[in-house]
């Protein structure tokens, strides 16, 4: 494995490190350091690994260095003064925020291989956190259509998509309302031997009923009241590629059936037409709704179901594959981050962890809303819960195990005895009866940050 050696650092006194950043030149670190703009520092993400050279660092220093080390994904080193684990603000950056740290006496050569162990452990986790799309399912100016997740049910979802596209039968997708239906139908077209040809999708509930057959099939001049011309329905125009009826649940009986024979001899007539035109168009349909149920209480024909199902695929709840909100949600900003003001670097700890918290009743749809109404309106730096519209109460109702139970009790607990005690660790640790280090461990195991106008111990 080839490591990059290029690392950020931060020193609190130039002059009293420039023999150790030298020494790592030498070495052949390519040794940046972070530049205090006028808004802060500069944000550039080019390095894995970035050395904090706490000496002489002054406690606002230390505030602004903590928003910009959340937004690099790369691990960080502190190199320490010698009385720095005495001093309850650093011992808190250190233990939230570093990845590992060595006394300022160390020798260059030392500091050189944590920084190689550390940049190599960096490339690792950010291979592992690539987004595992399925390929872009169709090419847009806007990019718009990546599908992205890495949790095995979203891999196995991308395997699905895989072996259904390469046969030409209709596919029935199913899924709650903006999980990715319409997506994977896009992306299943693309990978399909009809990828060239054009995806056309129709959404059956939105079409007004009068007009529902005249628009799937077409119809000829004068065949109805407001008929002045000849007009080319959607399953025509579709004709060599693929037809995505959405909301298929909502088509009206005597329209099923008009599908179904269309389906099973591939040759429609438009409406007041007399010729059998033939249409080649592969069908993917899609649900939100219960189609079985439908078929038993009589509002969806049976036989239309079976010629639509002969192939499924079912795409996940996002409450199925919470572990991918944080890479969706990064997708998602970058997706949306022209619209951002400048100053916007990205999610605070706390957002993703209301994220995470959240029930996703709209699923994905609902996440990239939330998200991108964020963007446009947070006043900060890092998108908050509420810019998001999300506070820590909005927890799951669905039911936990006892480990995420004892956990979340962990959590709240630790949150109201800090908020009492306005931040300060001694007294939250007196009144939850444990140590200080514990305090600072569970600080950094629930992803917690205190406010930076609190100087307390
Ligand atoms: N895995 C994903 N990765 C990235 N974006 C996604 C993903 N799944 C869905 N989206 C985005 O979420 C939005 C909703 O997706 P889509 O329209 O495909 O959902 P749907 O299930 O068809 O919704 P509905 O049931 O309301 O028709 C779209 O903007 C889509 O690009």
């Amino acid at each position: 494995m080839s490591i990059s050696r290029c690392c950020w650092f931060v020193t609190g006194t130039v002059n009293k490190n420039r023999g150790l950043i030298s020494d790592l030149e030498l070495r052949g670190w390519e040794m940046n350091q972070l530049q205090l703009a006028d808004n802060g520092y500069r944000v550039v993400s080019k390095c894995s690994v970035g050395v904090i050279f706490l000496e002489g660092m002054t406690p606002s220093r230390l505030d602004q260095l903590e928003a910009v080390m959340l937004q690099h994904h790369c691990l960080w080193l502190a190199v320490l003064p010698n009385d720095a684990l005495e001093d309850a603000r650093h011992l808190s950056f250190i233990t939230t925020l570093c990845h590992g740290f060595v006394e300022s006496s160390v020798e260059g050569h030392q500091l050189d291989w944590l920084m190689q162990r550390s940049a190599a452990l960096a490339q690792l986790q950010q291979q592992k956190q690539q987004p595992r799309r399925c390929e872009p399912a169709m090419s847009t100016d806007t990019g718009e259509y990546e599908m992205v997740g890495t949790t095995p049910i979203m891999r196995t979802l991308f395997q699905t998509i895989r072996k259904v596209a390469v046969v030409d039968a209709p596919v029935f997708i199913s899924g709650e309302s903006g999980t990715g239906k319409e997506l994977t139908a896009l992306a299943i077209h693309e990978r399909s031997s009809r990828a060239s040809r054009t995806f056309h999708a129709i959404n059956c509930g939105a079409l007004p009923e009068q007009l529902i057959q005249s628009e799937l099939f077409g119809h000829e001049k004068g065949a109805f009241t407001g008929a002045v011309q000849r007009k080319v329905g959607r399953i025509e125009a579709a004709d060599g590629g693929t037809l995505f009826l959405d909301e298929i649940g909502d088509l009206p009986l005597d329209q099923q059936v008009n599908l179904l024979r269309f389906l099973e001899t591939q040759r429609i007539q438009r409406v007041g037409g007399l010729k059998e035109i033939a249409v080649d168009v592969r069908i993917l349909a899609a649900t939100n709704v219960d189609l079985e149920k439908a078929v038993k209480e009589g509002r969806f024909r049976e036989d239309l179901y079976h010629r639509l199902n002969v192939l499924q695929v079912t795409v996940p709840a996002l409450r199925e594959h919470p572990e991918d909100i944080e890479i969706l949600a990064s997708y998602f900003f970058e997706r949306f981050s022209s619209e951002k003001p400048g100053r916007l670097k990205g999610f605070s700890r706390e957002a993703f962890q209301a994220m995470r918290d959240y029930r996703w009743p709209g699923n994905i749809r609902e996440l990239l809303n939330r998200i991108r109404r964020a963007m446009v309106m947070s006043d900060s730096c890092l998108i908050q819960p509420a810019d998001l519209g999300l506070k820590c109460s909005e927890r799951p109702a669905i039911s936990h195990s006892l480990c995420q139970a004892r956990n979340q009790a962990e959590r709240e607990a630790l949150i109201s005895a800090l908020q009492r005690n306005r931040y300060k660790i001694h007294p939250t640790a007196r009144e939850l009866s444990v140590s200080r280090v514990t305090i600072y461990r569970l600080i950094e195991k629930h992803g917690l940050h205190r406010p930076t106008n609190e100087t307390a111990t």
